[in-house]
């Protein structure tokens, strides 16, 4: 298999950290370098409690150009997910962005760029193959059941709500159920927010805990019954099987998915 080269953003957040590993730990990959907004230069080895010896960059054009990589594994906040994203695509680095918090005009302006620039892309709001079923398995109930609440609960240091998982669900439910208004149609809110957030009449709650990593339950009713799928990533661990995968997947891409459910059967 061809060695890939990598490059990783946010080496040194959760997420990042765990990246970092894989990538030292997967014989076809490369770390060539990495993009964190301190320590310019310095090898990862020394700023931090890691094996590599990849250089750290704040400069990400300065990055693309020497280490000439062919991913980009993005993993910071939303605000600098989106520029690292489409810098990526200008370079001809594909972008495998874990970062969440992307609008519809976001996804749509990287998708019009992914097109120009016929290399692949993946957005992929959660990597973890349990999640992945979790939003799948919602999607078939809800031809069943088409009322439904999600209740999307993760760690308290989080920057976005709803989660990227919580709104990816209740696209995908309500691409087979279509809006629908639930609950009474005089219900108001005495307090503000009591409700949720609400997409196309789905409800989503976000919860926000120390202790917690990241968990959504999909919480379906009916006549007499309620069906309740959960999902449950209990460290960071749990979502790099599926950042391996999309690195491997991304070389034979050229257009944005936007998903992981599009990418295993
Ligand atoms: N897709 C998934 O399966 C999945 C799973 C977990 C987290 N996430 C998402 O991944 C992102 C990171 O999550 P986390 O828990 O690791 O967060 P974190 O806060 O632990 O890490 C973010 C890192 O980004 C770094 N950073 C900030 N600005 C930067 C810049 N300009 N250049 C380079 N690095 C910069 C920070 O220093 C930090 O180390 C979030 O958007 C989160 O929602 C996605
Ligand atoms: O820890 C986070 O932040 C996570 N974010 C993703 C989301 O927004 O859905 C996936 C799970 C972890």
């Amino acid at each position: 298999m061809e060695t890939i080269k990598i490059v990783i953003a946010g080496p040194r957040g959760r997420m990042g950290r765990e990246a970092v590993k894989l990538v030292e730990e997967t014989e076809h990959f490369s770390l060539v370098g990495v993009i964190d907004h301190k320590f310019e230069g310095q090898k990862l080895s020394k700023a931090d409690d890691f094996k590599s010896n990849a250089i750290i960059y704040t400069d990400i054009e300065k990055c693309f150009s020497e280490t000439k990589p062919d991913v980009l594994i993005d993993l910071t906040t939303p605000e600098i997910g989106k520029i690292h994203t489409k810098k990526a695509l200008e370079y001809g680095v594909r972008p495998v962005v874990g970062t969440t918090g992307f609008s519809d005009a976001d996804l749509k302006e990287l998708e019009e760029l992914t097109e120009d620039r016929g290399i692949g892309a993946i957005i992929a709001p959660n990597f973890a193959i349990g999640a992945i079923l979790m939003m799948k398995f919602s999607q078939m109930a809800a031809k069943y059941f088409s009322d439904v609440e999600i209740l999307e609960m993760h760690h308290d240091q989080k920057l976005d709500a709803p989660s990227g998982t919580g709104l990816k669900t209740a696209e995908m439910i309500s691409a087979v159920r279509g809006a629908k208004e639930q609950g009474h149609p005089d219900e108001k809110e005495t307090l503000a927010g009591a409700r949720g957030a609400n997409y196309q009449g789905i409800h989503v709650h976000s919860i926000r805990l120390p202790g917690l990593v990241a968990h959504q339950e999909v919480l379906f009713g009916g006549d007499g019954q309620t069906l309740s799928i959960r999902h449950d990533s209990f460290n960071r661990a749990s979502f790099m099987s599926g950042v391996k995968l999309c690195v491997e997947q991304i070389m034979n891409l050229d257009v944005l998915v936007y998903g992981l459910e599009n990418l295993i059967d």
